[in-house]
Formats: structure tokens, C-alpha cells, sequence
């Protein structure tokens, strides 16, 4: 029997990054959370514990630091890019890196130059894969909260001996989007992209008149491809967030769809992704280790 080393990587995780940024009296200001995660030829410090190839975590929290002194730290995917092929270029050994990037808002408080509120739970993400001179951006956002209190039907499911839920034409929608999306192509305006990507997701979850959670994953994902260009595929997780329905008859009263018990689980978890055909290829772009 031979046993060998399998797919590993190693990086600092969640380093935690806030720059302020004067313009005279005016503040601005950047909230991170940033991994990094090296790969290349690390046999020996996994087999031997020679060490002579591993750049340490905290040397990759440090650049991470340094780096947002000495140029603005700008938009995530461009940091994370700055960050992966200094990696890969500036260490023989270290041939892939994947940076990992959280951005968490803060809102201006009204006429304060240098005072902010934390914006919600809602963050921005992006995840860049570099390998040798090639890189992949995927960018993405987390827990974008939505409802819409009509609009959305489900109905038409099997039944059998252990189905209880009622169909209906009318009912609360709402979910907490996970939202993932693979970048094609050069010269992209990250920002941008972002925020039309952002738009067209919760424009669509308004519009779109629902007979599933899934076909509003669907319409999502298609709204965002045919839009945007640059985008070669996306991918969601939506938890359902249900909304049950008070039975207020033991007291005499009718439940016109107004008064509803918000549950917190279990709920619904529907993913999917959706492709354009003629998508760039994936690469390692998707590329994880994920081992648990
Ligand atoms: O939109 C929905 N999709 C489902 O698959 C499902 N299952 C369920 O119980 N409620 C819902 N709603």
C-alpha cells in the first residue's frame, strides 16, 4: 500500500482589514476580511517538516496589511489580484494562490465627514484564483435579505401519506441570497458590475410572479446572464424563508393573509446554477479543498 500527499493548500484566514482614507477632512472607509491560501510544491513540510518552501501565514497576513498601506486598496477583485501573483511571482515554490475577500458596508451618517453606520448583514465577496499567470474571478454577495408579500404561489406538488402542506395561490416569499457569479473577458468595471448584477437579482425577485423558489432562482440567474455580458454563469442558494400562516380560528377570527409566524427552521434550501453555453471555461475558478 502507498499512501501520498493529496490536494492541499494552506493561507492566514480571515484577516481582518479596515483603511481609512483622507481626503481632507473627509473619511473613507474600507472593512475586509480577507484569506489568503497558497499552493504549489509542498511535499516536504508536509512529509518532512522542512520549512524552507512555506511562506508562513502570518508573512501572508503581513503582505496583506502592507499592501493596503502602500497603494488604495481599491476594489476587492482588484486587491485580491494584486495580492495572488505577488504571491505566485515572488516565491518559486508557491505556484497558485486563492484569495478570499468579504466586504462589509458602512453607510456615511448624513452630513458627517468621518462617522458611519455598519450597513446591514449584507456583505460583498469576490474569490480569485491565480495559477501561474492565469486568474479567475468569481464575485458574489451574501445574505441579501428580501421578501414580497404576494406574488408567489406553490401548488401542484405530489401528495402522499406524509404530506401536510396546503397549496396556495397566495403566500409570502422570502429569502436571505447567496449569490455567486463567474467573470468572463478583460477590462471589467468591478464596481459596476456589481451593483447591475445586485440590481437585476432583486428586480427580478420583484417581478418575476412565482409558482416556486426554484423558478425564481432561475429567473434570476437567466436576467443576470442575458444583461450582463461578463458574466459566464451564476450560482444561488436561497433558504426559504417561510412565512406560516396564524390559524386564528380557535378564536374566532379569519387569517386574510395578514398575520403570518415567521419560522426560523427549519427552511427550504434550493440551489442552482445557471449557464450561458458559450461561457469561457470554468478553469479553476470554482477550484476548492474544501474538506469537511
Ligand atoms: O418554492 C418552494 N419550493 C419547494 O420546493 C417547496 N417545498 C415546500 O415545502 N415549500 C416550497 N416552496
Amino acid at each position: 500500500m502507498a499512501i501520498t500527499l493529496g490536494p492541499n493548500q494552506y493561507g492566514k484566514a480571515e484577516v481582518r482589514l479596515v483603511t481609512v482614507e483622507r481626503e481632507g477632512t473627509v473619511h473613507h472607509l474600507k472593512d475586509l476580511t480577507v484569506s489568503t491560501s497558497l499552493r504549489g510544491d509542498l511535499a516536504a513540510t508536509h512529509l518532512t517538516g522542512d520549512n524552507a518552501d512555506v511562506v508562513a501565514t502570518d508573512t501572508q497576513k503581513n503582505t496583506v496589511y502592507a499592501f493596503a498601506k502602500e497603494a488604495p486598496v481599491g476594489e476587492i477583485e482588484d486587491f485580491a489580484l494584486r495580492l495572488g501573483h505577488h504571491f505566485v511571482g515572488s516565491h518559486q515554490h508557491i505556484t497558485g494562490a486563492r484569495i478570499l475577500i468579504d466586504e462589509h458596508g458602512w453607510n456615511r451618517i448624513s452630513g458627517h465627514d468621518h462617522a458611519f453606520s455598519q450597513a446591514s448583514s449584507e456583505k460583498r465577496t469576490t474569490a480569485v484564483t491565480v495559477q501561474g499567470d492565469q486568474a479567475w474571478v468569481v464575485s458574489g454577495l451574501d445574505d441579501l435579505v428580501v421578501l414580497k408579500s404576494t406574488g408567489s404561489e406553490f401548488h401542484g406538488f405530489p401528495r402522499d401519506e406524509y404530506t401536510t402542506l396546503a397549496e396556495t395561490n397566495d403566500r409570502i416569499l422570502a429569502t436571505a441570497v447567496t449569490a455567486r457569479w463567474r467573470y468572463q473577458g478583460d477590462g471589467i468595471d468591478w464596481t459596476t458590475s456589481h451593483a447591475e448584477v445586485r440590481r437585476i437579482l432583486l428586480e427580478t425577485f420583484a417581478d418575476k410572479h412565482s409558482l416556486s423558489l426554484q423558478q425564481t432562482l432561475y429567473a434570476m440567474g437567466e436576467a443576470v446572464l442575458k444583461e450582463r455580458e461578463e458574466v459566464a454563469e451564476v450560482r444561488l442558494s436561497l433558504p426559504n424563508k417561510h412565512h406560516f400562516l396564524v390559524d386564528l380560528s380557535p378564536f374566532g377570527l379569519k387569517n386574510d393573509n395578514e398575520v403570518f409566524y415567521a419560522a426560523d427552521r427549519p427552511y427550504g434550501l434550493i440551489e442552482g446554477v445557471v449557464l450561458r453555453d458559450d461561457a469561457e471555461d470554468a478553469g479553476l475558478a470554482w477550484h476548492t479543498l474544501a474538506a469537511f
